[in-house]
């Protein structure tokens, strides 16, 4: 993979920077790739891995003629590291993110940056219940989608090249409006995080299958759920706080839908419930004989099929 930027600058240096910094080194996608994170620790954990070519304790040095500017913040304060870097951003640079929410981003972010640099969102979709700079891995974005949320009038230019930087990160690429990731990810990873939140929390809240008896007797399921769980608390809260609208949409229409599977337990259905099951069992099998089961070791790979 040939070089796209001469020089990346990642702004936080936690999970996603950190995987990205590995896989932009694995690809040669840039010349020099610096970064900054606001505390001392985690930059000195940063440097103790060999992340990154150089890190800095200020954004203004972080940012100082970089080609591209990646913010991998918590979405909660997007809008505020937006604003302390944007004075000092080259003339011409693109400034992209990674947050997992967009509109709300793209409204703090946007109203900082001067007209001479291109903004251009996007959203890896690929993570794990990791966070910080020791956390990261080269092969984190491979066969993953990655959304690229243009704004309307973005220069085509600067949109292609983010487009062959995430491909060259291993990432299957496509663009999207922010309203629609919002709503789409509402429904595929938001919702269910709070799900498994509550999950466990119910768990927790049952004393006697607390502590060992959770650990002893956890089946596969559950241990899904605890794994989601322990997902960063700053990064969901904002999540949460940050893609209010859609998250509330999803969960109203899956409370409706919880009700009426406890009816019909209570009601001993057994018809309702079978039927439902029957679809959601339907669902699973059309993603894999679609070939977009991206756990498949396969993912991706097959001859002719792209998910
Ligand atoms: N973890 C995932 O699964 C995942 C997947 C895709 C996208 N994302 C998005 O990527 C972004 C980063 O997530 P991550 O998992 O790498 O998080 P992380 O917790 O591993 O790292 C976050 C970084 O931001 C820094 N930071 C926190 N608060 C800050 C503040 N107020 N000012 C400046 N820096 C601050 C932290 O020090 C850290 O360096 C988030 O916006 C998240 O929504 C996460
Ligand atoms: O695999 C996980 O641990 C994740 O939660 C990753 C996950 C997801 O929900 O799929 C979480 C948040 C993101 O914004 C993108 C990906």
């Amino acid at each position: 993979m040939a070089q796209i930027y001469d020089k990346v600058a990642l702004i936080g240096l936690g999970l996603i920077a950190s995987s990205m910094f590995w896989a932009i080194k694995r690809g040669g996608l840039a010349g020099e790739v610096v970064g900054t994170s606001r505390s001392a620790e985690t930059r000195a954990a940063a440097q103790e891995v060999g992340l990154c070519d150089r890190i800095y304790d200020n954004v203004a040095d972080t940012v100082e003629g970089a080609d591209l500017v990646v913010l991998c913040v918590p979405v909660g304060v997007m809008g505020a590291v937006a604003a302390e870097l944007a004075p000092y951003l080259k003339a011409g640079a693109t400034v992209t993110d990674v947050g997992s929410v967009k509109a709300d981003v793209i409204a703090q972010v946007a109203p900082h940056l001067p007209d001479n640099v291109h903004f251009v969102p996007a959203h890896p979709l690929a993570g794990t219940e990791h966070s910080g700079p020791t956390s990261g891995f080269a092969e984190l974005f491979d066969s993953r989608w990655c959304l690229i949320v243009p704004a309307e009038g973005s220069d085509p230019e600067a949109v292609g090249k983010l487009r062959s930087f995430w491909e060259g990160l291993g990432s299957f690429v496509e663009e999207m409006d922010a309203e629609h990731h919002d709503l789409v990810l509402a429904v595929t990873s938001h919702a269910p995080h709070l799900i498994a939140y509550t999950m466990v929390g119910v768990a927790d809240d049952l004393r006697r299958v607390t502590d060992t008896e959770v650990i002893k007797y956890s089946a596969a399921g559950f241990r899904d759920f605890t794994r989601i769980a322990a997902s960063d608390p700053t990064m969901w809260r904002d999540v949460f706080l940050s893609n209010k609208d859609a998250t509330l949409e999803i969960l109203g229409r899956f409370t409706e839908e919880l009700f009426a599977l406890q009816r019909a337990i209570r009601q001993g259905d057994g018809e309702h419930l079978h039927a439902y099951f029957t679809r959601t069992r339907a669902i699973r099998r059309s993603i894999i004989e679609a070939g977009q089961d991206t756990d498949a070791p396969n993912f991706g790979r097959q001859a002719g099929k792209q998910p």
